[in-house]
């Protein structure tokens, strides 16, 4: 089915190069066993790629392009946004088989959708069938990362970015579900544990039982590179626990916990965080795919636009 989203197609490789889809799985599940943790980092570097800079007067890097993939000085991946970013040797590696099966064919943007897909899909989340058909992008500038969301980016500031996008409050509180896999570095839940907006207390939307848990998991001067679940009640599992944590002060990340204090993106939380006919987290399994089409969808570049990159690190 060549259903069209933006331009691009399902099953655009269908007949160009028909092993793709299967290359680029069995390379994230290869990783996957070994360190379940790539999961959420590969779900995470195709949503850094998609988000683009607006609000410059010439929009450079576009959407769903790879461009997060470029190494060097100056480029996106090392903007203080993409800090942490993880799985570039997942896709470099599947690119290198890509190659050798069909060169010159399957874009770097497009593996990226993929193993977003696939990871989601490894951790016990829903599947779906991913638009194909992006080309990679020529530049790749850090000043881009601006676009990025901010851990502290109040409700306010986090729906105009998503609206930058094309996207929704019912979009954002849908992705940000992304956030029930994967892990943050301390020094960006530290600042809400001790010293809160120079109160000397805590965020007062942290619940009374999670507060000592954080604090013992980020004590003041602890180890900096100490990692914490961003769902405290699995986030090795794409479930929609992370939204019933949301409502009960259980959000690790401020940002997180603030679209519990929103009357609109409450409402999407708090539909996420009930049963429907007894079957809790199936709204969740069933819109989130389709958030990700639209997030997949970001200024995306087809046709005769920008280049299939023979490696992903670097321009042709
Ligand atoms: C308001 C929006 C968002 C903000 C402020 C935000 C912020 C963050 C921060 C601060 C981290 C921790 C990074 C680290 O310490 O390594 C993180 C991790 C993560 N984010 Fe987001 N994020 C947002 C939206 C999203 C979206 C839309 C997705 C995907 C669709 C996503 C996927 C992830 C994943 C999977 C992780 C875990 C990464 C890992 O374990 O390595 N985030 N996010
Ligand atoms: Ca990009
Ligand atoms: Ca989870």
């Amino acid at each position: 089915s060549l259903v069209q989203s933006q331009g691009l197609q399902r099953g655009f490789y269908d007949s160009s190069c028909p092993d793709a889809e299967d290359i680029v799985r069995s390379t994230v599940e290869k990783y996957y066993n070994n360190d379940a943790t790539i999961a959420p980092g590969l779900l995470r570097l195709h949503f850094h790629d998609c988000f683009v800079q607006v609000s410059s007067v010439i929009l450079s890097s576009t959407g769903c392009d790879a461009s997060v993939l470029i190494s060097g000085a100056s480029s996106e991946r090392s903007a203080p946004q993409n800090f942490g970013l993880r799985g570039f040797e997942v896709i470099d590696d599947a690119k290198s088989q890509l190659e050798s099966t069909c060169p010159g064919v399957v874009s770097c943007a497009d593996i990226l959708a993929l193993a977003a897909r696939d990871s989601v899909d490894l951790t016990g989340g829903p599947s779906w069938s991913v638009p194909l058909g992006r080309r990679d992008g020529r530049i790749s500038s850090a000043a881009d990362a601006k676009a990025l969301p901010s851990p502290a980016d109040p409700v306010s500031v986090q729906r105009q970015k998503f609206a930058d996008q094309g996207m929704s409050d019912h979009d954002l509180v849908t992705l940000v579900g992304a956030h029930t896999i994967g892990k943050t570095d301390c020094a960006f839940v530290r600042y809400r544990l001790y010293n809160f907006t120079a109160t000397g207390n805590a965020d007062p939307s942290i619940s009374p039982a999670f507060l000592p848990q954080l604090r013992s998991l980020c004590p003041p001067n602890g180890d900096p590179a100490r990692r914490v679940a961003l769902d405290r009640d699995g986030a090795g599992s794409f479930d929609a626990a992370f939204f019933k944590n949301v409502r009960d002060g259980n959000a690790a990340l401020e940002s997180d916990q603030r679209l519990w204090g929103d009357d609109a993106t409450q409402g999407v939380v708090q539909k996420y965080a009930g049963n429907i006919r007894g079957l809790f987290g199936l709204r969740f399994t069933y819109e989130f795919p389709k958030a990700m089409v639209s997030l997949g969808g970001v200024a995306v570049k087809t046709g005769r636009q920008g280049e299939i990159r023979r490696k992903c690190s670097r321009f042709n």
